[in-house]
C-alpha cells in the first residue's frame, strides 16, 4: 500500500527494466524511501513496463516513430514525455533507467528543479552516450583502460556530464568476456540506482 507521504518518482525506461526492479524492490523493503508512481518507456515492448504492471504501478507508453509517422519531430516528443511527466504525475524526481534517448533542452526546460537522474554505466567523462560498457571493454582490450565504473549524475543538456551524484569503479578481469564484464556492472548499478535515488530525493527535499 503507497504511502502518501513519501517523495514521489517516475521512471524512464527503454528496456529490460532490471534497474526499474531495483528500485520497486527497494521501496518494498524500505531501502529506498519513496514511491513510483509512473513508469514511462519510448518502446512499447520493453519488458520493464510488465514489471511495472506486476508491482501495481501505472505504465505509459510513447513512441518516437508515431511521432514521426505523424510529421511531428524529437522535440515535438520530448513536450508530450515532460508534459505528461510534469502535469499528470508531477513527481518529486524523475529517473532514466536505461533511457535510451537524448532529451533536447526543450524537454529539461519543463524541470527547473533539475530533478532529473540518469544511470550510466561509464565513470564521468569516459564513455559519454550509448554502448559505452562494450567501449570500455574494447578499451580494455586495447590496453588503454585498467578498469571501468558507473554512476548516476543529474541530466542536463549535455549528455552525460551533469553533475555526478554517485560514482563507483568497477573492475574488469583479464579472464572477462563482454558478458561477465557486464553482469558485474548490472549488478553494481542495482544498488547504486537505488542509493543514488535516496541521496538525490535527500538533497532535493532538503532544497
Ligand atoms: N540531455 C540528456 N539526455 C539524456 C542523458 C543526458 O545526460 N542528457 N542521458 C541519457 C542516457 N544515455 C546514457 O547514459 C544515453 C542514451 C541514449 C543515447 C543515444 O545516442 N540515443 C539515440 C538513440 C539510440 C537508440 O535508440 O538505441 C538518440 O537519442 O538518438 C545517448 C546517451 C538519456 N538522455
Ligand atoms: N546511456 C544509458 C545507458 O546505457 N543505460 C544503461 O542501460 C541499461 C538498462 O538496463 P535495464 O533496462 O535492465 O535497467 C543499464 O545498464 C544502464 O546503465
Amino acid at each position: 500500500m503507497a504511502n502518501d507521504t513519501l517523495p514521489t518518482i517516475v521512471v524512464l525506461i527503454s528496456g529490460s527494466g532490471s534497474n526499474l526492479q531495483a528500485l520497486i524492490d527497494a521501496t518494498q523493503n524500505g531501502q529506498l524511501k519513496a514511491n513510483i508512481i509512473g513508469v514511462i518507456s519510448n518502446r512499447q515492448k520493453a519488458y520493464g513496463l510488465e514489471r511495472a504492471r506486476q508491482a501495481g504501478i501505472p505504465t505509459e507508453s510513447v513512441s518516437l516513430k508515431r511521432f514521426k509517422d505523424e510529421g511531428k519531430t524529437r522535440e515535438d516528443f520530448d513536450d508530450a514525455v515532460a508534459l505528461l511527466i510534469a502535469e499528470k504525475y508531477r513527481p518529486d524526481l524523475v529517473v532514466l533507467a536505461g533511457w535510451m534517448h537524448i532529451l533536447s533542452p526543450r524537454f529539461l526546460a519543463h524541470f527547473p528543479r533539475d530533478n532529473v537522474m540518469n544511470l550510466h554505466p561509464a565513470l564521468p567523462g569516459q564513455f559519454d552516450g550509448a554502448h559505452a560498457i562494450d567501449r570500455a571493454f574494447e578499451a580494455f582490450q586495447q590496453g588503454q583502460i585498467k578498469e571501468t565504473g558507473i554512476m548516476v549524475h543529474k541530466v542536463i543538456a549535455d549528455v552525460d556530464r551533469g553533475q555526478v551524484i554517485l560514482q563507483q569503479p568497477v573492475p574488469i578481469l583479464e579472464s572477462d568476456t563482454l558478458a561477465t564484464l557486464e553482469d558485474r556492472i548490472h549488478t553494481a548499478e542495482h544498488q547504486i540506482i537505488v542509493r543514488g535515488a535516496q541521496a538525490f530525493l535527500d538533497e532535493l527535499t532538503a532544497a
